[in-house]
């Protein structure tokens, strides 16, 4: 007999949030769903400005003095945040709307043109459903979900026309924004520019888009990404809360800029110099909120461990990206539980 395999996913008989929200016949959240932010986690008073702010034109500038100015920014920024605010990053403020609306536009598809993109496996590279992972999470998460990856091979959902072409256009221009970042870290963490690139195999490294969307309400418990970085973009609502120093502060983006948090794998990387950032995102009662997060990590088959230079005493092993995301992906959305999965233990 053929034994279950964990992360297959369970035959297609979800039913997406934004359908709930739009039925008449729903006065409040069903039970089966949850909100997850605590209200006793208190949320911190802290003026705006002290989320870090990284000018992107300074970091690719010619001028080597700004280069390495921007570069200690960096520094500072993942030493104490893990989360930036990305200005003067050049990608067309109508390329970022016009991609949140296609977006949208896919979350108006009807639930059964929607169900052909349902995938079969956490690793699908066309996956729309609700909540986390509906296999495992007891409870419900009131958000709805496409995840598509987009490179090295880029895949998108055929529907709705048009939607592929500016998923095209968007994704490849933040994989370029990314790849400037990421040549950035590795200086920053006092290695040559190419470090990551070439030794992470970002040429054929994973990209993974991931659109979330909450009807009315929120979705998203703490948790921390999987990849070096994640590109987050919004549609303007708000309610994305990052920790820092064990206090939640609201992201309040300045307009037009690019959301950046670093992921587990960055943990790992820089042997835990540069920490994977708890984030959530909380209530919105008001209208529908959309987030388009974009992870970049390294290629499928990346044994991703410390560096060398920095592995004084090494802190984490290695494991394949491969694994480590069926892992994440396979289990419950559960704060930074999946770094023990790596972390070595210090008596
Ligand atoms: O909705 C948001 O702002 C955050 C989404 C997120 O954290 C994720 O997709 O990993
Ligand atoms: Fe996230």
């Amino acid at each position: 007999m053929a034994t279950a395999t964990p992360n297959l996913l369970q035959p297609p008989n979800f039913t997406c949030v934004k359908s709930l929200s739009e039925s008449s016949a729903l006065t409040s959240i069903p039970s089966t769903y949850t909100f997850t932010t605590d209200p006793n986690q208190l949320l911190a008073f802290e003026p705006q400005h002290s989320i870090p702010i990284i000018d992107f034109s300074l970091l690719t500038s010619g001028d080597p003095d700004q280069r390495s100015r921007a570069i200690q920014d960096l520094d500072q920024a993942c030493l104490e945040w893990g989360f930036f605010m990305l200005i003067n990053h050049g990608v067309p403020e109508s390329l970022m709307t016009g991609m949140i609306e296609a977006c949208r536009g896919f979350f108006d598809l009807t639930e059964e043109e929607k169900r052909e993109f349902q995938g079969t496996h956490v690793l699908s590279p066309i996956r729309c459903g609700t909540s986390f992972n509906a296999r495992v999470d007891q409870i419900l998460f009131w958000r709805d979900f496409l995840k598509v990856f987009v490179h090295p091979q880029f895949h998108s959902p055929s529907k709705p026309a048009g939607f592929s072409e500016v998923c095209l256009e968007y994704t490849q221009r933040m994989r370029k924004v990314a790849g400037e970042l990421l040549k950035g870290i590795s200086k920053s963490l006092g290695l040559e520019e190419w470090y990551i690139d070439k030794t992470m195999n970002m040429d054929s490294g994973l990209q993974i888009l991931t659109v979330t969307i909450h009807p009315y309400a929120m979705g998203m418990p703490p948790h921390s990404d999987h990849s070096f970085l994640t590109i987050l973009i919004q549609n303007g609502i708000g309610g994305l809360q990052v920790q820092h120093k064990g206090q939640w502060f609201d992201v309040n983006p300045i307009p037009n800029s690019i959301l950046v948090n670093t992921g587990d794998h960055l943990e790992v990387l820089s042997n835990g110099k540069y920490k994977s950032v708890l984030h959530r995102a909380v209530v919105n009662n008001k209208t529908t909120r959309i987030s388009l997060a974009l992870s970049n990590g390294p290629s499928l088959d990346t044994v991703v461990e410390p560096v060398p230079e920095l592995s004084h005493p090494l802190k984490y092993v290695g494991m394949a990206y491969k694994e480590y995301l069926e892992l994440q992906q396979g289990n419950k959305l559960d704060g930074k539980t999946c770094l023990d999965r790596v972390r070595i233990r210090t008596m």
